[in-house]
Formats: C-alpha cells, structure tokens, sequence
C-alpha cells in the first residue's frame, strides 16, 4: 500500500468534502458516501487513508477480531473504515476508540452505528467518527467481521485499503488511492473559482450575474 504524503493529507484538510466529492467525479466516479453517513461529534474533520474491515450478521458471541487487529496495528493517521450493510446496531464504541486513541488512528468511518457518544465527546476531543447514528446495542452476538484490508462497499462508494478518506460536517469522500494527487489539484481549482464566484456573486449582487462568467453553479 503506497503511503500519502503527509503534506497531501495537510493539504486536504482545508479543502471541503463538496469540493473533493466535485473533483472525484470529474474522473466520472463516485466518491461520496451516502449523506446518512453523518459526523456524529460536530467540529471534526477527518482526512486519513482507509483501512477496511468488513462485518457481516452472526449470532456468534465473537469479539470484531478484525476491527480489533485494524485498531491495534494500523499506521498512525489511519482511518478505521467498517462495512456492515447499514448494520442497526453499534460497531465501534468508547473502548475501540481508546484503543485507537493509543495507536493514534485518526478516525472511524462506519456503516452502521455508534455507542458511547458520550464517552468519546468527553475523553476523546481529536478523535473524529462519522457513523449512521448513535444506537446503545452491541455488535457482540450479531454481527462478525470477515476480513481486513480488502476492498469494501460503504454507503455507494467503493473503498479500498489505502484510498484517501475526507469527511467533515457534509459527510464522507473516498478518494481512490491513484487519483490522490489529481483530485488534490482539481479540488484547490474548484474552490479558487469558487471564492471568485462568491466575490462575484456579492459585488454585483446577483446570484445569476456572478455566475455568468463560469455559466456554472
Ligand atoms: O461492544 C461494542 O459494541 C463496542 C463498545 O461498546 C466499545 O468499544 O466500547
Ligand atoms: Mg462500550
């Protein structure tokens, strides 16, 4: 897995996920994750390469062995990102994200939901987790993971280990790992034209009248 620049994840931090999600598909993919798959603590912005571990329904009383060993073994900066089909019930929690606070994982990404909301507000203010919603119940006895680190489906996008994680208040995009540097330039264009546009949009006082020049929105 080629490891992203640390300048490239600095870089994407102050660029917009609308942005990003604009310049993914300019490469006519998708890039955002479904809407629902929301920032669950407001404030926390998220840029990370992904590490993917995959659940699947059991009634096995297991511990999440992959999530764990994602926890515990992935380089600091990570992003910890789970599918679970939309699962109803909590896959990360107040003790994983301790564990990924000690390994200074930089978030999680989660196709399912939440517990120990609370906990993390409270005890975790840098750790940034985007989740389908907070729900009390525990994965343990009804779900597994099945594997790590081998390509995913999360909320419509394709995720595979190593591809570039960008997620703030608008949700979650996945930038392919190959198109990191491409997607980095095109987004800075896109939000170049549009401050131009804002400008343009106030000195003339006319949404339609600012948007002529790149007869765009
Ligand atoms: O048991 C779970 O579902 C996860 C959990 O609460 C935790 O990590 O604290
Ligand atoms: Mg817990």
């Amino acid at each position: 897995m080629a490891t992203i620049p640390d300048e490239t994840v600095e870089a994407f931090r102050s660029i917009a996920t609308a942005s990003v999600a604009d310049a993914v598909e300019q490469h006519g993919l998708r890039g955002f994750l479904a809407g629902s798959i929301r920032q669950v603590l407001p404030g926390r912005k998220l840029v990370g390469p992904a590490v993917t571990v995959q659940e699947v329904p059991s009634p096995e009383p297991a511990p999440p062995e992959h999530a764990l060993q994602a926890i515990d073994e992935s380089a600091p900066g990570s992003v910890v990102c789970i599918a679970a089909g939309g699962a109803e019930v909590a896959i990360w929690g107040g003790l994983m994200t301790a564990g990924a606070v000690a390994n200074r994982i930089a978030g999680a990404v989660l196709d399912g939901g939440v517990r120990d909301v609370e906990e993390i507000r409270r005890d975790y203010p840098d750790f940034a987790v985007y989740a389908r919603g907070a729900v009390p119940a525990t994965t343990v006895g009804r779900y597994r993971t099945v594997f790590l680190n081998e390509p995913v489906e999360i909320g419509g996008a394709a995720v595979s280990p190593g591809d570039l994680i960008v997620a703030d208040s608008d949700g979650v995009v996945c930038v392919p790992a190959h198109l990191v540097d491409k997607v980095l330039e095109a987004a800075q264009d896109i939000e170049r034209r549009e401050r131009e546009q804002t400008a343009l949009i106030l000195e003339s006082g006319s949404l339609r009248g600012g948007l002529e020049k790149y007869n765009r929105i």
